[in-house]
């Protein structure tokens, strides 16, 4: 059994980042780049105006001849004489031959003149050419998180597709003879099956949509099947169930019949000690354990931090903070403890119930407390550390 930052650096240190892909633009939110975005013209093209005003060739004097008019996508230029104004509105081509633009606002507008009310800079209100990036300059830095802002900055500077970290494609396995889907009867003996649902809206929520969902019983044949046809076909496979000690314990004995590399199994932790980790050729897999609370916790701990790796997010981590407990704990045994929790701003409450098979309390719960091995209890008002879940 190892530490869980012994696990936990094992995943990092095994999860690589997957190649590189074009990606339309318009379908890249939540992808790293995996190139630097090269700007291929100025941005803004051509000197723009910022305001609804005039542009002026200035000269001495507050009184401006208007001599024509640009408004925005306009392509007229205009030889522009000292004390000559061109009435313009934002977003529009400001003439070379003017050097400011004055707000509406401060001229007072005659037929074919106008009198400025205030003093005027030069450059005032003109967005030279190339002042938010110039062309063939870095617009994106390799790693970049494309968010909607990178989205519109690509498609302001014309680019429509990018070089992206591929997202790893998916494999969710349930395994479990008692399991039956929602909507059937349950019959004695039997639970409905959620971990499938549960992880697979987890993916979606940390924007992994590429995922396919496989059910199969506790029979060692079928599973041995299913995991072999998966194996090289997924980046990532995500097992639950199965992977402890019992007769009908199937996942481990099969992973190692396919000479899956194991990375670990078993972590000194609680939930989800029995969890698996290894590696095939392209697929990296985990076996969670079944219990669907251990499931989770070990998504968002472990498998999160895979997935975010082979996306090419290189600075992942989990985040973290600490808070004044507002709830006493008690831990028994030894095994560090991610206690399902409510973070809110000045203090952590420690929920009832944290039994790996109880969703209930995970239900509400948008932190996780760690409880070290040397910490036995959690008194009011001890400082703990807090792992924050994706909301
Ligand atoms: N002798 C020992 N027994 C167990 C140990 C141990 O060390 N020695 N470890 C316990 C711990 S800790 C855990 S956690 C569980 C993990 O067991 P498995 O990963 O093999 O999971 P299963 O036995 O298949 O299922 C456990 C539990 O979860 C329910 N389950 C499974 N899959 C689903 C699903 N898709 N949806 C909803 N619920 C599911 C299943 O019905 C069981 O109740 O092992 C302990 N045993
Ligand atoms: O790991 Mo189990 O989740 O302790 O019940």
């Amino acid at each position: 059994m190892i530490s869980i930052s012994e696990a936990y650096q094992r995943v990092a240190e095994n999860s690589e980042a997957l190649p590189s892909v074009w990606k339309s633009v318009k379908e890249a939110v939540s992808y790293y780049l995996a190139e630097d975005v090269i700007a291929p013209i100025h941005m803004p093209p051509f000197p723009q105006s910022a305001m609804d005003g005039y542009a002026l060739n200035i000269h001495d004097s507050k009184n401006y001849k208007v001599v024509g008019e640009m408004k925005a996508g306009d392509e007229k230029s205009f030889q522009l004489q000292p004390g000559e104004a061109v009435r313009i509105f934002t977003g529009a081509a400001v003439p070379d031959t003017a050097n400011a633009v004055i707000m509406q606002e401060k001229v007072s507008e005659n037929k074919d003149d106008i009198i400025l009310l205030n003093s005027v800079s030069i450059m005032e209100n003109i967005r030279p050419a190339g002042e938010q990036i110039q062309k063939g300059a870095t617009a994106l830095t390799k790693g970049t998180l494309l968010t909607p802002a990178a989205i519109g900055f690509l498609y302001s500077l014309g680019i429509t597709k990018v070089q992206v970290h591929k997202k790893p494609g998916i494999a969710i396995v349930s395994t479990g003879d008692e399991l039956i889907e929602p909507g059937q009867p349950l019959s004695y003996g039997k639970i409905y099956e959620s971990n499938t649902a549960m992880l697979h809206s987890a993916l979606n929520l940390l924007h992994f949509n590429d995922v396919e969902i496989y059910k199969v019983k506790d029979d060692y044949i079928k599973t041995l099947k299913l995991l072999e046809s998966l194996i090289n076909n997924y980046d990532l496979i995500i097992i639950t169930g199965g992977i402890s000690v019992g007769d009908y314990d199937f996942v481990g004995k099969t992973l190692k019949e396919l000479e899956v590399k194991e990375l670990f199994y078993k972590v000194k932790q609680k939930p989800g000690k029995p969890l698996y980790f290894g590696k095939k050729n392209q697929s990296n897999i985990f076996a969670l354990p079944g219990n669907p609370a251990a499931a989770l916790s070990c998504f968002y701990i472990y498998v999160r931090t895979c997935l975010e790796l082979q996306s090419g997010n290189k600075n992942y981590h989990l985040e973290k903070t600490v808070a004044p407990s507002v709830s006493e704990f008690i831990k028994k045994g030894d095994r560090p403890q991610f206690l399902k929790s409510i973070l809110n701003e000045k203090t952590v409450t420690i929920l009832e119930g944290q039994s790996s098979a109880m969703l209930q309390t995970f239900a509400v719960a948008n932190a996780l407390v760690y409880v070290p091995e040397e910490v036995n209890e959690i008194n009011l008002g001890d400082t703990v550390e807090v792992i924050l879940l994706p909301e």
